[in-house]
This record gives structure tokens, sequence and C-alpha cells, in this order.
């Protein structure tokens, strides 16, 4: 598969790495994000680069020392006994800057519990005439290590890099997909590259499903808890509460009754999950982030949140390797499935962009009772609502992923809601649609998917 985007990430690596003083860089996000290769992409053959495992600490820098003898010849022929005498010894040893990058970082710290007190009297000795770029998958361990103010690295990194999951418009360009297809695509795999490659290895999707996620020997049928294994103690108790909330659980409340437990046991393991990128709060447009009442729990992730609508319900079947069940959830339910993601792709899209001559903020959904033409309540929902920057206008938004739609009947039915919302007297209200297809009827509000993909480079 082609390599793609991170070409901001690649120049702001490149940039620390090429300061005039060396520089402590460090590097983490979740698995398969591409940490290691967009670093091996921007390291040259003078410099060096050593993936850790959990061997034991004496073992792991024998194999480094190895490495460094490919630029530093013989350097394997002595034996460090800690790691300041090792550090110390290429100090030594170099003559122009190059870069030392230790990749799983937090594998070394495992073993070695002194190596970040080590790097950072090296660092703060200002002697080291070598670059460090330190790097991990442990989101937990990561921000630990150089984030907490009580860390003895923190501060002391002169670039911390976060790698975020891959944008919509490269899933495109990567597999080579028509706009339509690349929504349906992403909607599964999300923005991990490694699940990109998995999928580019079978002739359709539904086949890359089957043998990767449907299947006992499928290489991501485990895969949640192995992210999980990085970042969370308890990891049954995880799991149990992403399954919940991909099954339909999205309240506090809800999902407290269904784990049997108080709600204010759930704060911490939700925060946890939000702040790693599997869950996210949904709160309607307008009401403060804070308000646990109003608050939605969903998952964030795309992958994860195919893994715990089709995967985990079926665990049985797929283990007694049953398709039939299988098939008919996904028939019944895969197209609604992308459809919900496909409306958080649309509100993505329209944050922070040019729509129609107009820049909004923050897109959210807007649900609630508002009262109709009658003066009775109504519930009405907006799958995209957002303001524009100057105030004055309200995008108000109805997404669908179906077969060719009647635009003007869609049109109609969203300016009667809109005009029945509160704060609309507030605003000249836009209404669009975000449709799979062209509308039966070209009313030229309506945003297709490779409007979408385009706003969202
Ligand atoms: N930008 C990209 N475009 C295309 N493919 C990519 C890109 N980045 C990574 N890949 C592919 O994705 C796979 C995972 O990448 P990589 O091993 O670098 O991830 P990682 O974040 O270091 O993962 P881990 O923490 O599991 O080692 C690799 O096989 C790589 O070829």
């Amino acid at each position: 598969m082609k390599f793609v985007d991170r070409i901001d990430e690649a120049a702001r690596l490149k940039d620390a790495l090429a300061r005039e003083k060396s520089s402590l860089v460090v590097m983490y996000g979740r698995r398969r994000l591409g940490k290691s290769t967009l670093i091996k992409r921007v390291l040259s053959d003078n410099d060096v680069y050593f993936l850790a495992d959990r061997s034991e600490d004496q073992h792991q820098r024998t194999l480094l020392a190895k490495v460094i003898a490919q630029i530093f010849p013989d350097f394997d022929k002595l034996t460090y006994p800690d790691w300041e005498s090792m550090f110390r010894a290429v100090n030594y040893r170099t003559d122009k800057r190059f870069t030392l990058c230790l990749d799983e970082f937090p594998y070394l710290v495992e073993q070695s519990s002194e190596l970040p007190s080590v790097l950072q009297k090296l660092v703060d000795e200002k002697q080291l005439k070598y670059n460090l770029v330190l790097c991990g998958s442990s989101q937990n361990m990561m921000y630990g290590l150089f984030l907490d103010s009580t860390a003895p690295l923190y501060g002391r990194a002169d670039e911390i890099m976060k790698l975020a999951p891959i944008r919509l418009p490269y899933i495109q360009e990567a597999l080579s997909l028509d706009a339509m297809n690349a929504i349906e695509e992403y909607a599964v795999w999300g923005g991990v590259p490694r699940y990109w490659e998995l999928r580019e290895n079978r002739s359709s999707l539904d086949d890359a499903l089957w043998r990767n996620i449907l299947s006992v020997n499928g290489t991501l049928y485990e895969e949640p808890i192995k992210l999980f294994q990085d970042d969370v103690k308890d990891i049954v108790k995880t799991s149990t509460i992403m399954s919940y909330i991909g099954t339909g659980a999205n309240r506090l409340s809800e999902i407290a009754a269904r784990c049997n437990e108080p709600a204010t046991n759930l704060s911490r393991p939700l925060k946890k999950l939000i702040d790693l990128g599997f869950l996210e709060k949904d709160v309607p447009f307008g009401i403060d982030e804070k308000n646990a009442k109003k608050s939605l729990y969903k998952i964030a992730d795309p992958f994860m949140a195919f893994y715990y609508q089709f995967v985990v319900p079926n665990r049985s079947f797929i283990e007694l390797g049953r398709r039939l069940p299988i098939e008919q959830a996904l028939n019944a339910h895969f197209s609604e499935y992308v459809s919900m993601k496909w409306e958080k792709l649309c509100r993505d899209a329209v944050t922070g962009n040019l729509v129609n001559g107009v820049v909004y903020g923050k897109a959210k959904r807007w649900w609630g009772t508002v009262f109709n033409e009658d003066k009775k309540p109504e519930q009405v929902e907006f799958d995209v609502m957002a303001e524009s920057l100057d105030k004055k206008y309200l995008l108000v938004g109805e997404c669908k992923w179906t077969t060719r739609e009647n635009g003007k009947q869609l049109t109609a039915e969203l300016l009667r809601k809109a005009n029945m919302l509160p704060f609309a007297k507030n605003y000249t209200i836009v209404p669009i649609l975000f449709l799979k297809n062209a509308p039966k009827d070209d009313v030229g509000n309506a945003i297709l998917p490779e409007n979408v993909v385009e706003l969202m480079r």
C-alpha cells in the first residue's frame, strides 16, 4: 500500500531533529497508527532506530549496542553495565549529530525504572551531542513519563507528538476507492493504516471482514483486547463497558444499570476511554459538554464501534464458525451502522470549514422537545447543527445513507423542524442535506460523499 498523509508530522519531526542543539522528541499514540513507519521515513542511514521488547535490560543493551555498531564500528565489543554508561559512550563516539530512536520506550522503562532519571540527568547537563526520539504505544505510560508534572522527564522534551488516526481522504487514496466506498470502508477500519493494509490484501470489504474480524483466526479478532493491554488495568471491565455502549446503552444511568454499579464508579473508566480516543461524549448543540444528564456516550473509534456491534454479540457463532446469524445481522444493520458513521463524518466535515461561503464552528447533533404549529410538544432531532463563526447563520443538516431521496421534501421538513427551535429566530437558517446519492430532484443544498471527502482534506 502506498504511504499516505503524515506530511505535517514528518515536517515537524524533521524540523525538531535539525535544530542547532540536540533535541529530545517524544512520539506516542495508539498501536498500528504508523509511528514507527513515520520515524523510519524521517531517519537516515546515519541514524539509529531500535525497537525495544520486554526482555531484561542487560539483554536490551546488548541488542542496542549491536544496532549502534552499524554507525560506530565495534561499539558492541564493550559491555555496558547500565544505561548511563551506554548513553555516555554514545556521546563520546559522536562526532556529528545523529538521531537515536528508542521505539517502545515504555518497555525499556518497565525493565529499568531508573531510565527516565538517567535521561533527565543527561538532558539537564546539556552535553548530549545526539538527538533522542522516544516512542511508545502505551498512551498512559508516555503520559506518565513526560506530561505528568512529577515525572523526571516532565518539561524536558523539545517536541511531544501524539499521532492521530489518518483522515478520511487518505483511505480513498491508499485503497484507490470512490468517495462512497471510502466512507463505507472508513466506517469499519477508521484511520488506522495497518487495518487498511489488511483490507487491501482482500478482494472486497466483505471478504476482509470475514477473514480479519469475523473469524477466530482473524488478525483483528482480539484486537480491542490487545489495544487495552497497553493502557487499561481492568480489561474485563473496560470491554464490558464498551460492549454495553456499542449495543446501545448510551446514557450514564443505562451503562451503570447494565454494569450493576453506581454511576459514580464509572466516571473514571469512562473518562479514561475518552482520553484514549475510544469513546466520546455526545452533547446536543448549545449544551455545556459537562452536562452529565444530556450526555450520551458513544464509541468514537470506527473499528471499535464495528467490533462491539457485530463481533462481540456474535462471538459464540464466530467461535463455532456459523456464518448465517452474522450474515443476517450484517444484512439487517450494516447500512444503518454506516449511516451513523456518515453522520459523524458530516459533522466533522462541517466543523471549522467553509460551507456554501460561510465558516462554521463545531458541528454537533441536537435533540430535544419543541412546540409545533398546534402548540403540541414534539421530539425532534438534527443530525448536524452548527453556528457560523459570525453567529449569523445556523446550519441544520439531515444525513441519509440510502438510495435517492426527495430533496425538496427533506428540506421542507428540515425547515419546519428548525423553525420550531426556540433559538431559531436568532439566526438565518441554512438547511443542508448530506446524502449518499444526489437527490431525485436537484435541490441544490445537497452535500455528497465526494464533497465530504473534499471538506476533510
Ligand atoms: N502513512 C501511512 N501510509 C500507508 N501505510 C502506513 C502509513 N503509516 C503506517 N503504515 C503501515 O501501517 C502499518 C503499521 O505501521 P507502524 O508499525 O509504523 O505503526 P506503529 O504505530 O508503530 O504500530 P505499533 O505500535 O503496533 O508498532 C505498517 O505496516 C505500515 O506499513
